[in-house]
Protein backbone atom coordinates (compact mmCIF):
# COMPACT_ATOMS: atom_id res chain seq x y z
CA UNK A 1 0.00 0.00 0.00
CA UNK A 2 1.39 3.66 -0.96
CA UNK A 3 1.60 6.62 1.47
CA UNK A 4 2.52 10.02 0.99
CA UNK A 5 5.96 10.71 2.36
CA UNK A 6 6.27 13.63 4.74
CA UNK A 7 7.40 16.82 3.38
CA UNK A 8 10.72 17.45 5.53
CA UNK A 9 11.68 21.13 5.20
CA UNK A 10 16.16 21.52 5.32
CA UNK A 11 17.25 24.68 6.75
CA UNK A 12 20.73 24.12 5.88
CA UNK A 13 23.29 26.19 8.28
CA UNK A 14 26.18 25.74 6.04
CA UNK A 15 26.90 29.53 6.02
CA UNK A 16 26.68 30.00 10.10
CA UNK A 17 27.31 26.63 11.92
CA UNK A 18 29.03 25.24 9.08
CA UNK A 19 31.49 28.28 9.24
CA UNK A 20 32.10 27.86 12.61
CA UNK A 21 34.08 24.95 11.39
CA UNK A 22 37.78 26.02 12.94
CA UNK A 23 39.57 27.58 10.16
CA UNK A 24 37.07 27.98 7.48
CA UNK A 25 36.31 31.69 6.47
CA UNK A 26 34.00 32.19 3.78
CA UNK A 27 34.07 35.63 2.07
CA UNK A 28 31.35 37.37 0.93
CA UNK A 29 31.12 36.37 -2.73
CA UNK A 30 31.48 32.81 -1.49
CA UNK A 31 28.55 33.00 1.05
CA UNK A 32 26.44 34.81 -1.93
CA UNK A 33 27.47 31.84 -4.14
CA UNK A 34 26.64 29.28 -1.36
CA UNK A 35 23.08 30.44 -1.22
CA UNK A 36 22.63 30.68 -4.56
CA UNK A 37 23.42 26.93 -5.71
CA UNK A 38 21.65 25.80 -2.23
CA UNK A 39 18.50 27.77 -3.53
CA UNK A 40 19.36 26.54 -6.90
CA UNK A 41 19.62 22.82 -5.51
CA UNK A 42 16.13 23.63 -4.02
CA UNK A 43 17.22 24.22 -0.43
CA UNK A 44 14.31 25.98 1.19
CA UNK A 45 15.52 27.50 4.02
CA UNK A 46 19.34 28.81 4.98
CA UNK A 47 20.96 29.79 8.28
CA UNK A 48 23.10 32.75 7.11
CA UNK A 49 24.85 33.97 10.19
CA UNK A 50 25.52 35.90 13.13
CA UNK A 51 24.02 39.93 13.05
CA UNK A 52 25.61 39.95 16.40
CA UNK A 53 29.05 39.76 14.91
CA UNK A 54 28.84 43.17 13.80
CA UNK A 55 28.67 45.43 10.62
CA UNK A 56 30.87 42.73 7.95
CA UNK A 57 28.76 40.02 8.51
CA UNK A 58 25.47 42.12 8.90
CA UNK A 59 26.54 43.68 5.38
CA UNK A 60 27.41 39.98 3.97
CA UNK A 61 23.76 38.95 4.82
CA UNK A 62 21.98 41.52 3.27
CA UNK A 63 23.95 40.92 0.29
CA UNK A 64 22.56 36.64 0.09
CA UNK A 65 19.04 37.83 0.92
CA UNK A 66 19.12 40.53 -2.20
CA UNK A 67 21.09 38.18 -4.11
CA UNK A 68 18.41 35.30 -3.49
CA UNK A 69 15.56 37.85 -3.90
CA UNK A 70 17.01 39.32 -7.42
CA UNK A 71 17.14 35.42 -8.47
CA UNK A 72 13.24 34.98 -9.14
CA UNK A 73 11.62 33.14 -8.35
CA UNK A 74 13.17 33.46 -4.61
CA UNK A 75 11.74 30.01 -2.99
CA UNK A 76 14.28 30.42 -0.44
CA UNK A 77 13.81 31.71 3.38
CA UNK A 78 16.65 32.63 5.38
CA UNK A 79 17.54 32.62 8.97
CA UNK A 80 19.83 34.82 11.48
CA UNK A 81 20.84 33.31 14.61
CA UNK A 82 20.85 35.31 17.38
CA UNK A 83 21.14 34.89 21.44
CA UNK A 84 18.00 35.21 23.12
CA UNK A 85 18.90 38.90 23.76
CA UNK A 86 17.99 42.18 22.38
CA UNK A 87 20.96 43.43 20.85
CA UNK A 88 21.19 40.56 19.15
CA UNK A 89 17.66 40.55 17.49
CA UNK A 90 18.31 44.67 16.88
CA UNK A 91 21.55 43.61 14.85
CA UNK A 92 19.26 41.42 12.73
CA UNK A 93 16.48 43.96 11.66
CA UNK A 94 16.61 45.84 8.30
CA UNK A 95 19.02 42.47 6.81
CA UNK A 96 16.07 41.37 4.45
CA UNK A 97 15.61 38.28 6.70
CA UNK A 98 12.49 36.06 7.24
CA UNK A 99 13.35 34.26 10.43
CA UNK A 100 15.41 34.19 13.62
CA UNK A 101 16.57 31.68 15.85
CA UNK A 102 16.72 33.17 19.12
CA UNK A 103 19.17 30.56 20.96
CA UNK A 104 18.92 29.88 24.36
CA UNK A 105 20.87 27.43 26.09
CA UNK A 106 18.41 25.05 28.20
CA UNK A 107 20.31 22.38 30.12
CA UNK A 108 21.15 22.40 33.97
CA UNK A 109 24.83 22.41 33.09
CA UNK A 110 24.88 25.54 30.75
CA UNK A 111 21.91 28.02 31.82
CA UNK A 112 23.85 27.83 35.30
CA UNK A 113 28.09 27.30 34.10
CA UNK A 114 27.14 29.70 30.67
CA UNK A 115 24.90 32.24 31.44
CA UNK A 116 24.96 32.01 35.47
CA UNK A 117 21.32 31.69 35.03
CA UNK A 118 17.98 29.84 36.14
CA UNK A 119 15.71 27.82 34.60
CA UNK A 120 12.97 30.23 35.83
CA UNK A 121 14.88 33.14 34.20
CA UNK A 122 15.33 31.31 30.47
CA UNK A 123 11.21 30.90 30.44
CA UNK A 124 10.84 34.84 31.31
CA UNK A 125 13.42 35.86 28.51
CA UNK A 126 12.14 33.33 26.11
CA UNK A 127 8.26 34.48 26.63
CA UNK A 128 9.81 38.53 26.53
CA UNK A 129 12.13 37.80 23.41
CA UNK A 130 10.41 35.80 20.88
CA UNK A 131 6.82 38.48 21.55
CA UNK A 132 10.34 41.17 20.88
CA UNK A 133 11.53 39.62 17.59
CA UNK A 134 8.08 39.51 16.63
CA UNK A 135 7.37 42.64 16.52
CA UNK A 136 10.14 43.00 13.96
CA UNK A 137 8.13 41.13 11.94
CA UNK A 138 10.30 37.85 11.84
CA UNK A 139 8.74 34.34 11.86
CA UNK A 140 11.02 33.17 15.35
CA UNK A 141 12.25 29.87 16.14
CA UNK A 142 13.64 29.21 19.60
CA UNK A 143 16.60 27.50 19.69
CA UNK A 144 17.36 24.95 22.47
CA UNK A 145 21.13 24.97 22.91
CA UNK A 146 22.06 21.61 24.55
CA UNK A 147 18.52 20.46 24.41
CA UNK A 148 19.92 16.33 24.53
CA UNK A 149 21.12 17.10 28.40
CA UNK A 150 18.55 19.28 29.23
CA UNK A 151 15.65 17.55 31.74
CA UNK A 152 12.06 17.32 29.57
CA UNK A 153 10.26 18.76 31.55
CA UNK A 154 12.26 22.08 30.51
CA UNK A 155 11.95 21.14 27.56
CA UNK A 156 8.47 20.49 27.42
CA UNK A 157 8.20 24.16 29.38
CA UNK A 158 10.21 25.85 27.25
CA UNK A 159 7.71 24.76 23.76
CA UNK A 160 5.04 26.26 26.04
CA UNK A 161 6.30 29.43 26.71
CA UNK A 162 7.67 29.80 22.70
CA UNK A 163 4.03 28.49 21.45
CA UNK A 164 2.10 30.88 23.80
CA UNK A 165 4.62 34.09 22.63
CA UNK A 166 4.35 33.01 19.25
CA UNK A 167 6.93 31.51 17.96
CA UNK A 168 6.61 29.19 14.86
CA UNK A 169 9.91 26.41 15.70
CA UNK A 170 11.36 24.82 18.38
CA UNK A 171 14.98 23.63 17.67
CA UNK A 172 16.57 20.59 19.35
CA UNK A 173 20.19 21.36 19.03
CA UNK A 174 22.29 18.08 19.91
CA UNK A 175 25.41 20.67 20.86
CA UNK A 176 28.15 18.23 21.64
CA UNK A 177 26.71 15.09 19.47
CA UNK A 178 26.36 12.60 22.46
CA UNK A 179 22.73 11.54 21.17
CA UNK A 180 22.11 8.15 19.48
CA UNK A 181 19.17 7.40 17.46
CA UNK A 182 17.16 5.41 20.07
CA UNK A 183 17.58 8.39 22.48
CA UNK A 184 16.84 10.46 19.68
CA UNK A 185 13.37 9.23 18.47
CA UNK A 186 12.59 9.16 22.77
CA UNK A 187 12.99 12.75 23.15
CA UNK A 188 11.67 14.12 20.06
CA UNK A 189 8.56 11.71 20.20
CA UNK A 190 8.13 13.22 23.51
CA UNK A 191 8.38 16.41 22.68
CA UNK A 192 6.09 16.00 19.91
CA UNK A 193 3.66 14.89 22.40
CA UNK A 194 3.43 17.97 24.09
CA UNK A 195 3.98 20.74 21.66
CA UNK A 196 2.03 22.20 18.57
CA UNK A 197 4.97 24.22 17.23
CA UNK A 198 7.37 22.82 14.30
CA UNK A 199 10.59 20.65 16.03
CA UNK A 200 13.92 21.30 13.95
CA UNK A 201 16.91 18.62 14.65
CA UNK A 202 19.91 19.66 14.85
CA UNK A 203 22.42 17.29 15.44
CA UNK A 204 26.17 17.04 15.55
CA UNK A 205 28.65 14.36 14.42
CA UNK A 206 30.69 14.04 16.81
CA UNK A 207 30.05 10.10 17.68
CA UNK A 208 29.03 9.74 13.57
CA UNK A 209 25.90 9.54 14.29
CA UNK A 210 24.29 13.16 12.78
CA UNK A 211 22.52 11.65 10.17
CA UNK A 212 20.90 8.62 11.74
CA UNK A 213 19.77 10.89 14.48
CA UNK A 214 18.75 13.46 12.10
CA UNK A 215 16.57 10.55 10.54
CA UNK A 216 15.44 9.58 13.86
CA UNK A 217 14.47 12.57 14.79
CA UNK A 218 11.86 12.38 11.72
CA UNK A 219 10.69 8.88 12.76
CA UNK A 220 9.73 10.88 15.31
CA UNK A 221 7.83 13.84 14.37
CA UNK A 222 10.81 16.63 13.74
CA UNK A 223 9.47 18.85 10.55
CA UNK A 224 12.75 20.37 9.84
CA UNK A 225 16.77 19.87 10.20
CA UNK A 226 19.41 21.41 10.10
CA UNK A 227 22.22 20.47 7.87
CA UNK A 228 25.68 21.56 6.23
CA UNK A 229 26.86 20.75 3.11
CA UNK A 230 30.02 17.83 3.35
CA UNK A 231 29.39 17.99 7.09
CA UNK A 232 31.40 21.33 7.79
CA UNK A 233 30.36 22.59 11.27
CA UNK A 234 31.72 22.28 14.81
CA UNK A 235 33.98 20.08 15.76
CA UNK A 236 33.32 16.83 13.98
CA UNK A 237 30.41 18.66 12.01
CA UNK A 238 26.79 18.75 11.51
CA UNK A 239 24.68 16.25 9.77
CA UNK A 240 25.40 16.05 5.65
CA UNK A 241 22.96 17.42 3.47
CA UNK A 242 24.28 15.75 0.81
CA UNK A 243 23.53 12.53 3.12
CA UNK A 244 20.23 13.53 4.84
CA UNK A 245 18.62 14.40 1.52
CA UNK A 246 20.11 10.96 -0.26
CA UNK A 247 18.99 8.98 2.53
CA UNK A 248 15.57 10.38 2.77
CA UNK A 249 14.82 9.40 -0.53
CA UNK A 250 16.43 6.51 -0.98
CA UNK A 251 14.95 5.24 2.76
CA UNK A 252 11.42 6.78 1.42
CA UNK A 253 11.47 8.84 4.67
CA UNK A 254 10.28 11.80 3.23
CA UNK A 255 10.11 14.45 0.56
CA UNK A 256 12.41 17.48 0.36
CA UNK A 257 12.29 18.97 -2.84
CA UNK A 258 16.04 19.00 -3.29
CA UNK A 259 17.13 18.15 -6.81
CA UNK A 260 20.10 15.22 -5.77
CA UNK A 261 21.40 15.78 -8.84
CA UNK A 262 23.06 19.06 -7.94
CA UNK A 263 24.59 18.08 -4.95
CA UNK A 264 27.54 16.95 -6.36
CA UNK A 265 28.63 20.46 -8.00
CA UNK A 266 27.23 22.24 -4.19
CA UNK A 267 29.65 20.23 -2.20
CA UNK A 268 32.63 20.96 -4.35
CA UNK A 269 32.00 24.68 -4.57
CA UNK A 270 31.06 24.16 -0.95
CA UNK A 271 34.63 22.40 -0.53
CA UNK A 272 36.43 24.88 -2.55
CA UNK A 273 35.41 27.80 -0.52
CA UNK A 274 35.75 26.24 2.43
CA UNK A 275 39.23 25.18 1.75
CA UNK A 276 38.23 21.29 2.95
CA UNK A 277 38.54 18.09 1.60
CA UNK A 278 36.39 14.93 1.92
CA UNK A 279 37.64 11.78 2.08
CA UNK A 280 37.59 9.31 -0.57
CA UNK A 281 35.12 7.35 1.18
CA UNK A 282 32.68 9.93 2.34
CA UNK A 283 29.31 9.14 1.50
CA UNK A 284 27.62 10.40 -1.92
CA UNK A 285 30.48 12.81 -2.26
CA UNK A 286 33.66 11.18 -2.01
CA UNK A 287 35.57 10.35 -4.88
CA UNK A 288 35.40 6.79 -3.99
CA UNK A 289 32.24 6.13 -2.65
CA UNK A 290 30.89 4.30 -6.69
CA UNK A 291 33.99 2.44 -7.25
CA UNK A 292 34.89 -0.98 -6.78
CA UNK A 293 37.97 -3.18 -6.84
CA UNK A 294 37.01 -6.67 -5.23
CA UNK A 295 36.45 -9.26 -7.43
CA UNK A 296 33.33 -11.34 -6.34
CA UNK A 297 31.73 -7.87 -6.31
CA UNK A 298 32.70 -6.81 -9.97
CA UNK A 299 31.33 -10.19 -10.89
CA UNK A 300 27.98 -9.47 -9.28
CA UNK A 301 27.83 -6.25 -11.12
CA UNK A 302 28.70 -6.74 -14.31
CA UNK A 303 25.96 -10.09 -14.04
CA UNK A 304 23.28 -7.70 -12.43
CA UNK A 305 24.26 -4.17 -11.68
CA UNK A 306 21.38 -4.97 -8.45
CA UNK A 307 23.77 -7.74 -6.98
CA UNK A 308 25.63 -4.26 -5.35
CA UNK A 309 23.74 -1.73 -5.50
CA UNK A 310 22.06 -0.28 -2.89
CA UNK A 311 20.99 2.78 -4.91
CA UNK A 312 22.06 3.98 -8.42
CA UNK A 313 24.75 6.70 -8.53
CA UNK A 314 22.54 8.08 -11.25
CA UNK A 315 20.77 9.69 -8.03
CA UNK A 316 23.57 11.69 -7.87
CA UNK A 317 24.31 12.25 -11.21
CA UNK A 318 26.94 10.18 -10.83
CA UNK A 319 28.37 6.44 -11.61
CA UNK A 320 29.77 3.35 -11.06
CA UNK A 321 33.75 3.16 -11.76
CA UNK A 322 35.79 -0.59 -12.16
CA UNK A 323 39.53 -0.50 -11.11
CA UNK A 324 41.90 -3.17 -10.45
CA UNK A 325 43.93 -3.90 -7.81
CA UNK A 326 44.85 -6.80 -5.01
CA UNK A 327 41.42 -7.96 -4.99
CA UNK A 328 40.47 -8.49 -8.66
CA UNK A 329 39.36 -11.54 -10.07
CA UNK A 330 39.80 -12.57 -13.72
CA UNK A 331 36.47 -11.63 -14.46
CA UNK A 332 37.45 -7.93 -13.71
CA UNK A 333 40.52 -7.94 -15.21
CA UNK A 334 39.50 -9.34 -18.59
CA UNK A 335 36.34 -6.32 -18.20
CA UNK A 336 39.04 -3.73 -17.49
CA UNK A 337 41.25 -4.51 -20.32
CA UNK A 338 38.76 -5.03 -23.00
CA UNK A 339 37.62 -1.79 -22.37
CA UNK A 340 41.09 -0.47 -22.57
CA UNK A 341 40.87 -2.61 -26.52
CA UNK A 342 43.15 -5.43 -24.91
CA UNK A 343 41.99 -9.10 -25.19
CA UNK A 344 43.65 -11.17 -22.43
CA UNK A 345 43.24 -14.78 -21.93
CA UNK A 346 42.12 -16.54 -19.03
CA UNK A 347 45.95 -17.28 -18.39
CA UNK A 348 46.77 -13.84 -19.34
CA UNK A 349 44.11 -12.72 -16.66
CA UNK A 350 45.63 -15.29 -13.84
CA UNK A 351 49.02 -13.62 -14.44
CA UNK A 352 47.72 -10.26 -14.35
CA UNK A 353 45.70 -11.10 -11.01
CA UNK A 354 49.21 -12.72 -9.18
CA UNK A 355 50.84 -9.13 -10.38
CA UNK A 356 48.24 -6.94 -9.89
CA UNK A 357 48.53 -7.83 -6.01
CA UNK A 358 52.38 -7.18 -5.93
CA UNK A 359 52.07 -4.10 -7.63
CA UNK A 360 49.30 -3.11 -5.29
CA UNK A 361 50.98 -3.30 -2.28
CA UNK A 362 53.80 -1.57 -3.92
CA UNK A 363 51.93 1.25 -5.03
CA UNK A 364 48.59 1.72 -2.50
CA UNK A 365 46.49 3.08 -4.84
CA UNK A 366 44.70 1.48 -8.05
CA UNK A 367 46.99 1.48 -11.41
CA UNK A 368 45.34 3.89 -14.02
CA UNK A 369 45.37 3.51 -17.61
CA UNK A 370 49.15 3.76 -18.15
CA UNK A 371 49.82 1.62 -15.65
CA UNK A 372 47.87 -1.21 -16.80
CA UNK A 373 48.67 -1.01 -19.72
CA UNK A 374 52.24 -1.28 -18.63
CA UNK A 375 51.30 -4.42 -16.26
CA UNK A 376 49.41 -5.99 -19.60
CA UNK A 377 53.10 -5.35 -21.32
CA UNK A 378 54.71 -7.20 -18.73
CA UNK A 379 52.62 -10.26 -18.79
CA UNK A 380 53.16 -10.73 -22.69
CA UNK A 381 57.14 -10.12 -21.90
CA UNK A 382 56.79 -12.72 -19.42
CA UNK A 383 54.92 -15.08 -20.97
CA UNK A 384 52.03 -16.69 -19.62
CA UNK A 385 53.42 -20.03 -18.55
CA UNK A 386 55.10 -18.27 -16.21
CA UNK A 387 52.11 -18.15 -14.13
CA UNK A 388 52.01 -19.51 -10.42
CA UNK A 389 48.68 -21.56 -10.63
CA UNK A 390 47.96 -21.05 -6.61
CA UNK A 391 45.12 -19.51 -6.94
CA UNK A 392 43.66 -21.78 -9.96
CA UNK A 393 41.31 -20.34 -12.52
CA UNK A 394 37.68 -19.51 -10.80
C1 LIG B 1 26.41 26.01 19.96
C2 LIG B 1 26.64 27.17 18.99
O1 LIG B 1 27.12 26.96 17.93
S1 LIG B 1 26.17 28.68 19.47
C3 LIG B 1 26.80 29.78 18.23
C4 LIG B 1 28.22 30.06 18.51
N1 LIG B 1 28.80 30.84 17.48
C5 LIG B 1 29.78 31.70 17.70
O2 LIG B 1 30.20 31.93 18.82
C6 LIG B 1 30.37 32.35 16.49
C7 LIG B 1 30.25 33.87 16.49
N2 LIG B 1 30.58 34.48 17.74
C8 LIG B 1 31.19 35.70 17.84
O3 LIG B 1 31.61 36.31 16.88
C9 LIG B 1 31.28 36.29 19.19
O4 LIG B 1 31.31 35.25 20.18
C10 LIG B 1 30.10 37.24 19.47
C11 LIG B 1 30.22 38.47 18.57
C12 LIG B 1 28.73 36.60 19.22
C13 LIG B 1 30.08 37.69 20.92
O5 LIG B 1 31.37 38.16 21.19
P1 LIG B 1 31.77 38.80 22.59
O6 LIG B 1 30.85 39.91 22.89
O7 LIG B 1 33.22 39.11 22.50
O8 LIG B 1 31.46 37.68 23.69
P2 LIG B 1 32.13 36.28 23.95
O9 LIG B 1 32.07 35.48 22.73
O10 LIG B 1 33.47 36.43 24.59
O11 LIG B 1 31.15 35.67 25.08
C14 LIG B 1 29.85 35.28 24.76
C15 LIG B 1 28.82 36.00 25.63
O12 LIG B 1 27.51 35.65 25.15
C16 LIG B 1 26.74 35.07 26.23
N3 LIG B 1 25.85 34.09 25.66
C17 LIG B 1 26.19 32.92 25.08
N4 LIG B 1 25.10 32.30 24.62
C18 LIG B 1 24.05 33.10 24.91
C19 LIG B 1 22.67 33.01 24.69
N5 LIG B 1 22.18 31.96 24.02
N6 LIG B 1 21.86 33.98 25.11
C20 LIG B 1 22.36 35.05 25.76
N7 LIG B 1 23.70 35.21 26.00
C21 LIG B 1 24.52 34.24 25.58
C22 LIG B 1 27.81 34.44 27.12
O13 LIG B 1 27.31 34.21 28.40
C23 LIG B 1 28.87 35.58 27.07
O14 LIG B 1 28.40 36.63 27.85
P3 LIG B 1 29.30 37.30 29.05
O15 LIG B 1 30.46 37.92 28.35
O16 LIG B 1 28.37 38.28 29.66
O17 LIG B 1 29.70 36.19 29.95
O1 LIG C 1 20.48 27.00 19.68
C1 LIG C 1 20.67 26.80 18.51
O2 LIG C 1 20.16 27.46 17.63
C2 LIG C 1 21.63 25.71 18.12
C3 LIG C 1 22.99 26.23 18.19
C4 LIG C 1 24.00 25.21 17.76
O3 LIG C 1 24.61 25.36 16.73
C5 LIG C 1 24.23 24.04 18.60
O4 LIG C 1 23.70 23.97 19.70
O5 LIG C 1 25.01 23.16 18.17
Amino acid sequence: MSHTLPYVRVNDTTLRDGEQTPGVAFTTDEKVQLALLLQAAGVPELEIGIPAMGAAEQQTMLAITSALQAAKPKTTQTMAWCRMTEFDISQAVNLGLDWVDLSTPVSRQQIRSKLNSTPEQVLARTDRLVKHALDFGFRVCVGMEDASRADMDLLCAVAEVAERAGASRIRFADTLGILEPFRTQQMISQLRAHTGLEIEMHAHNDLGLATANTLAAIDAGATSINTTTNGLGERAGNAPLEEVAVALNVLSKGTTGIDLLQLPHLCQYALQASGRQVSLQKAIVGAGVFTHESGIHIDGLLKDINNYQGFSPALVGREHTLVLGKHSGVNAISTVYRRLGIELDSQQCQQLRTTLRQWSETHKCSPDDVALRALAQSVAILGVSSVGEEYGSN
